[in-house]
Formats: structure tokens, sequence, C-alpha cells
């Protein structure tokens, strides 16, 4: 459809144009910087940063519902540029011309619906949102594509000549930064830092592809994060984690979409994440903030934060009740298959603190819990999850697991809606599955296969004849034989029986 063909109300917001008032804002001591600058932390006191656009109100000028139908309207719009996080252009980088935006088919992940037996098992009606889909098959995506975009602006504009992209990752976050990076070879490479023998050899294989130098380090996430920052802090480099506030403004999307899929009807919504370095908890408190703030969406869904028992230092903090009293501690990590989450001291700790106050303040009661779930607990949710023809990876059973948890702690109610976050393609981790169904799990991870969740592949052997692995090719009489005796064992396997003699 052409501009044209819209309502007259919607047109003149159809394709957005530049505007906004964008700075870097402290979180620590309030200071704003420069927006055209690569910041990570605040020169002045070293705390995290956020984007902020001073002239965010302005928004209110357009009623909730007119938003409504720009963003339902933009869908039909044949402009790339607008077809992924940028179709919230307005509340995604609002000072961004379209002709820097780098679109690789990310955002915009399907919702589906659980199928009714896993729903009844659940006890509530739940959703799944894809993130698997995403182009390097995670939601890091989203994000991603923002601080490239970014870059590519400041590429664009001269004020950068040549990046050299560089991020610290369990695998998703390099997957994810490799591939755009890529896309705007030469001007920007990337280099990517691994903690050894921690990342699955799906997720090795991505960066590799993409042509990122890997390295790959003695340690866990924590570690490798710690040299990213001494890189960025020391060297001409542009830090591609979380950390890197472009990176949360991008994955606010993944809020703005859910609001677009339930028709922005938010009451009885519960959003379930699983938190590692913590930037999509942030993303997705902050970006339903912005809806809600301007009358988009009419109430602020629930967040369920899920955290591994072998890495939970968010639900440590939040399970002392009384918020005066709440301390931040990094904790060990411990083996997880939850392994893209396994994170002992998350970059955006001191963002999850600011926003989950200001969240709860803004809803009138507290909407942001955070619970802890074990390792057996998330591979048995992730095995009957895909079991009930969904594509989980282990970090959407563990969302499927803190649902169930959320649940027994009177959290979530039979009246709420739940969507869960499947936060990368299951294909990532099969690794996890493998290990369950071989009953091959080191013992530290604490788990054992339930035999109704275990499956492998058999071989059909028929003694006596003739295979197409025997010969070259299999001919006449014995070919018959061959798919005749094979078609019967498998039926007598799966105890068939015939209908023609
Ligand atoms: N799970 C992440 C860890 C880094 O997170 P980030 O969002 O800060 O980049 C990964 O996949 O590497």
């Amino acid at each position: 459809m052409n501009p044209s063909d819209f309502p007259c109300d919607v047109q003149p917001h159809l394709v957005p144009r530049p505007g906004g008032d964008m700075v870097y804002k402290c979180l620590g001591c309030d200071a704003t910087h420069d927006i055209n600058t690569l910041l990570y932390t605040c020169p002045s006191c070293n705390s995290v940063l956020l984007i902020e656009d001073r002239d965010f109100d302005r928004h209110r000028a357009i009623p909730g519902p007119l938003w409504r139908k720009i963003f339902d309207f933009r869908k039909s719009l044949n402009i790339p540029a607008l077809k992924g996080v940028y179709r919230f252009h307005e509340f995604i980088g609002p000072d961004l011309p379209l002709e820097a935006v780098v679109w690789l088919g990310e955002g915009g992940t399907p919702v589906v619906e659980a199928s009714p037996l896993l729903q009844q098992k659940v006890g509530i009606r739940l959703f799944f949102k894809n993130d698997g889909q995403n182009p390097s098959a995670s939601f890091k995506d989203r994000g991603m594509a923002s601080a490239f975009s970014r870059i590519n602006f400041l590429l664009q504009s001269g004020i950068l000549s040549n990046v050299l992209a560089v991020c610290a990752s369990t695998g998703d976050t390099s997957a994810s930064a490799a591939l755009y990076a890529a896309y705007l070879k030469p001007r920007v490479t990337s280099a990517v830092l691994l903690p050894h023998g921690k990342v699955t050899p799906q997720q090795l294989s991505q960066p590799l592809g993409n042509g990122a130098a890997v390295f790959e380090i003695a340690g866990v996430f924590d570690d490798c994060m710690k040299v990213v920052e001494e890189l960025s802090e020391n060297y001409n480099v542009a830090l591609l984690n979380s950390k890197n506030a472009w990176r949360i403004l991008g994955q606010e999307s993944y809020s703005y979409e859910i609001a677009q899929d339930f028709s922005y009807d938010t009451r009885n919504l519960t959003v379930v994440v699983p938190i590692g370095n913590a930037g999509n908890i942030t993303a997705v408190m902050n970006g339903f903030l912005k809806f809600f703030r301007i009358g988009i969406i009419n109430a602020l869904p629930k967040i369920i934060g899920v955290q591994s028992d072998h890495a939970s230092p968010v639900f440590q903090y939040y399970r002392e009740p009384d918020p005066a009293r709440r301390r931040f501690a990094p904790v060990t990590v411990k083996p997880s298959v939850a392994q893209a989450a396994m994170i002992g001291n998350p970059v955006s700790m001191p963002r999850v603190i600011r926003l989950a106050d200001r969240y709860d303040q803004a809803a009138g009661q507290r909407r942001v819990f955070v619970v802890e779930v074990s390792e057996q607990q998330i591979m048995d949710w992730q095995l009957t999850a895909n079991r009930h023809g969904n594509i989980v990876c282990t970090h959407g059973g563990e969302s499927l697991a803190g649902l169930v948890t959320a649940r027994q702690q009177g959290l979530v109610t039979d009246d709420d809606m739940a969507v869960l976050d499947s936060t990368a393609h299951m294909l990532k981790f099969s690794n996890f599955q493998q290990m369950y169904f071989e009953n091959a799990f080191p013992a530290h991870y604490g788990v054992t296969p339930d035999p109704a969740l275990v499956n492998a592949p058999q071989l059909v052997e028929v003694p006596g004849i003739a295979t197409p692995a025997d010969r070259e090719t299999l001919s006449g009489p014995e070919m018959t034989t061959f798919v005749r005796k094979t078609a019967d064992e498998i039926a007598n396997r799966l105890g068939l029986k015939r209908t023609k003699q």
C-alpha cells in the first residue's frame, strides 16, 4: 500500500521524520551527555546510562488511539526501514534518519498461543514469543539493529570513519553482533570474546561464519565482560553488549510488539523473561513504561523475571522483602542449561533496580517479580513445551518453569494471560536435549531425565535382506523385499494393523 491509501488522520505520521532531543542519561548522577559519541558509562561517576528523549512528552500531542492506528497501518507499508524495530521509530530512535536503519529481518517475531493441552497443564492462557525466529536466532537482534543503525548513522555523518565492534558473550550476543557488523563491512569489523567451552557448537559457528575475530577465554562470561570493558575504556572500539544503551533502546521494541499483538489491551497480561545480563528485563520495563506514559496501553503488564538457581544474583537481591535492606552482591555461577544466562554480575543491575521502582510506582502496586527455578525444572518444562508443538530453547523452558513457579507462589492467577520469552532458537541448545535423552548430565547440573520425556532414534534393520547400504543401488526384487520388510518392521514397532492383505 502507498501512504496515500491510508486514512487521513494517519497519513501525516505514517513515515516518521527525525525529531526528538536525545541524550545519554546517567542513572547514578543524572548527568546528561552528548548522544553523538560512543559512550557506555558516565564520565563523571562511572554508572551505566540510558538514552532519554528530553522532548518525549511531545508524543502526548497524538492521542493513544491514533498512535495505535499509526503503528498498525505502518505494518502494511513496504518500507524496509519500518519493518523491524523502527516501526516504533518515535520510541526507538526518533532522531535517526530512515536511510541509516539497518534491517536484517529482526523484530515482529510471532506470538504463538501454546497448545490447548499445554495450557491445560499449566492452568492459564499462555503464549510463546518465538525470538529464535530473529535473523541470528535470538532476541539480541532488536538491540543490535538499534546499535548498528546508530553506528551506521555516525559513519554516514562522518562522525566515525570505521568501527571495530567488540562484545563479550555467552553465545547469542556474539552471533548477533558478528552478523550486523558483517552487513556493514568494510567500515565495520567485529571481535567477540567467549568463555572457552561454555557456548554451544552452533553458537560458536555463528560469529566464525560471519567472519568475526573470535577469542576464547579461560573463565566465565563475567570475566570476558571485564576484558571487553577494559578494551572499550582504553582502545578505540565500540562496545556492543547491552551496557551500550542503544542496545536497550532497540530491545524495547519487544514490549511494543507484544502490546500491538494484544491489540494494546495489556490488562491481565503477564510477561515472563529469563534474566542473564539483565538488559532484556530492563528494556521490557522501559518499553511498557513509555507506552503507558503516552496512553498507548491502558495498564502495565506484570513482569516475571526468571533465573536458574545456578546463576541467580537478581533473585537473591529481590529475595529481601524490605527494599531499604536490599543489597546487590554478585554471585559465582555454576554450569547451567540456561547457558546464555550464566551471569553472576549483570551489567544492567543498576538499571533494573531503578526501573523496577519506577514501574511499580507508575502501576501503583508491585508489578515486577523475580523467581528462581532449578535446572531440572528448566529441562523438564522445555521438553514438555516442545512435546506440545513449540520450539522453545532452554531459556524458553526457564520462562515456562518460572511461570509455573510464579503460579505456585500466587504471583500469577487463573485470570492472567502470559507471554513467555523463548529467547533463542531451540536448535542452538539441542546439546542439552541430547544430554537429557542420554542421561549424560554431569552430576553438578542435578538433572535426572523423566523417562516420559526421553526420545531416541531407532535403527531399523531386518535380518537376512539386502539394504541400500550394501549396494550402490538396490533394484528389482531386492528393492521390493527391502521396502516391504522394512515397512512391516516399522508397522510392527508402531503397533499398526495391516489394512490391505
Ligand atoms: N546472554 C548474553 C550475555 C551478554 O548479554 P548482553 O545482552 O549484555 O550482550 C549473550 O548471549 O552473550
